[in-house]
């Protein structure tokens, strides 16, 4: 039987803390404030009729007098895989497409420019298996795949950008697999791909047995909404990839992800958070959603007893901002689609203030990472010597804490050595 899971900590957070405190817990815990968004009726009963939540919220930028506000309305979705694992492949993806399709039609008549799917959404996130078939038949090209030609009606339709991840069959390279993000224009043609640079070997998490880590670098694109890129999944944990992104010009990060509660949650509402204030952008952070079964039993070397599932992906997807405020988290158990309309101008009043990038010292860096890649490379450590030489004498620093009693041991020492 399934664990019956909590459905996301703020309204834990509403149940249990007083009216009275509930808005500083919030300050401190989320930062400024976030606006609601008043969204159309038509979308909100579209949410309850399809059964997904749907919550816009918007983030403030002061007014500039040289700059016109740069406004954009971002949509991410996350959601629970349709059919059974063990459903025949095209019937998967085509019941994904439908999914999709539905979100995405709400989140056009919420005026949404700009739309981020998960990590491989239109299939299960069977690479814990180490099986190649069926889920090798999910792979597709990203130039012109079904999925991304889906993508491509989606984006003319409703004159949004659609990021949509997916796991990509390269067959000009060898029919090489690759975990990717398709960038598709708002005026249906694709504007590039960008590959997951980061794989994990961690857990279940058996996805090196399937793709190599992308060498598409640290691409942005440039879109008419503003300047987007994507850190896949496990590249959150690295903040070199979001800086790269960052340095690039990204305004915008997506993180698409596929997550569970064992393994990360507690991470998860820190780290996208953290690359927001770090790199003086937006990033949003999304996770699927519920237990996704499969039909053979499977093990990752890790001393677990065989099982049929990953565990549960916990949902919670929300939007950081520049200045360290954060929208609330989509549920933990329900398909969704959220919406933050943020200024992009934010961006650059954040850097003004903070200037992490013009403090950032990088020369310093880059100067020491080269010399840090080098085989003969020496960390910088100044040894103290006379602990050294004690432990080297088999003598426990214990043993010679205390000033005379030092100086008796370091005679010792000198008679010794
Ligand atoms: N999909 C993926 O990279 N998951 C790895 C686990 C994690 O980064 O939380």
């Amino acid at each position: 039987m399934a664990a019956v899971q909590l459905e996301s900590l703020e309204k834990c957070l509403e149940r249990h803390v007083p009216p009275e405190e509930l808005r500083e817990v919030r300050r401190i815990l989320y930062g400024k404030e976030t606006r609601m968004l008043d969204l159309p009726l038509c979308a909100l009963e579209t949410a309850v009729e399809r059964d997904f939540e749907l919550k816009g919220l918007g983030f403030e930028a002061a007014p500039e007098q040289l700059r016109q506000p740069r406004i954009v309305r971002v949509g991410i979705i996350q959601n629970k895989i349709v059919l059974p694992t063990n459903a025949p492949v095209a019937q998967q993806v085509a019941a994904m497409h439908k999914r999709i399709g539905d979100l995405v039609e709400a989140a056009a008549m919420c005026g949404v420019n700009i739309v981020c799917f998960q990590e491989a959404w239109t299939m299960p996130f069977a690479f814990c298996t180490r099986e190649k078939l069926p889920w090798t038949e999910f792979a597709e090209s990203a130039e012109d795949g079904p999925t991304t030609k889906f993508c491509q009606e989606l984006a003319k339709q409703y004159n949004l950008v659609v990021v949509s991840p997916i796991l990509e069959r390269d067959e000009v390279h060898g029919e090489t697999l690759w975990n990717t993000a398709v960038v598709v224009s708002n005026s249906g043609h694709v504007l590039g791909k960008t590959r997951k640079n980061h794989i994990p070997r961690i857990g279940d998490f058996n996805e090196s047995t399937y793709y190599m880590e992308g060498k598409t670098g640290h691409r942005v694109f440039q879109t008419q909404f503003g300047r987007i890129a994507v850190n896949i999944c496990y590249g959150r944990h690295h903040p070199l990839n979001w800086l790269m992104f960052s340095i690039n010009g990204a305004e915008i990060i997506f993180n698409p992800s596929a997550t569970v509660g064992d393994l990360s949650e507690p991470m998860w509402p820190i780290e996208a958070r953290n690359a927001a204030i770090a790199n003086h952008c937006f990033t949003c952070a999304i996770n699927r959603v519920g237990m996704e079964h499969f039909q053979n039993e499977f093990t990752s070397g890790d001393g677990k007893k065989a099982h049929r599932d990953f565990g549960y992906f916990y949902g919670s997807s929300y939007i950081a901002a520049p200045d360290g405020s954060r929208t609330p988290s989509l549920s933990r158990t329900r398909d969704g689609l959220l919406i933050a309309e943020m200024d992009l101008n934010l961006c650059r009043q954040i850097s003004d203030k903070w200037a992490f990038k013009m403090t950032g010292r990088y020369e310093m860096y880059a100067e020491e990472l080269a010399k840090m890649v080098q085989p003969d490379f020496e960390p910088n450590i100044i040894k103290d010597c006379f602990y050294l030489q004690a432990t080297q004498c088999k003598f426990s620093t214990a043993d010679i804490r205390g000033t005379a009693h030092a100086e008796h041991m370091l005679i010792k020492i000198s008679q010794m050595t």
